[in-house]
């Protein structure tokens, strides 16, 4: 199942330094190794915003929940999902 999901990222400003240094770290490490497994297909960023918008293949939403949960910045992002259906003027 294909799955559009918006992440706004919202670091306080007065975060502790080197816990936002790890955590970035770590969220940075969690994307890359799930792009590698090919559940993350898309990771872009919002020009002009501290956001992304990435596209997910994964089983299903239990998957998907799981991976968003498992976000080490998920305590600090507004997250929404969509659920992609094929368009039927797509020619890929
Ligand atoms: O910077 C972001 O958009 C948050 C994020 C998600 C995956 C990642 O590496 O950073």
């Amino acid at each position: 199942m294909l799955f559009a999901v918006q992440m706004t990222v919202n670091l306080p400003p007065d975060l502790d330094a080197d816990l936002r240094a790890a955590t970035l770290t770590a969220e940075k490490e969690y994307a890359q190794e799930l792009q590698q497994s090919g559940e993350w297909l898309h990771l872009w960023r919002c020009a002009g915003q501290y956001a992304n918008l990435s596209v997910f293949e994964v089983t299903g939403n239990d998957r998907l929940n799981d991976i968003l949960w498992g976000l080490p910045l998920f305590p600090y992002m507004d997250i929404t999902v969509t659920p992609l259906a094929r368009h039927p003027s797509a020619i890929r």
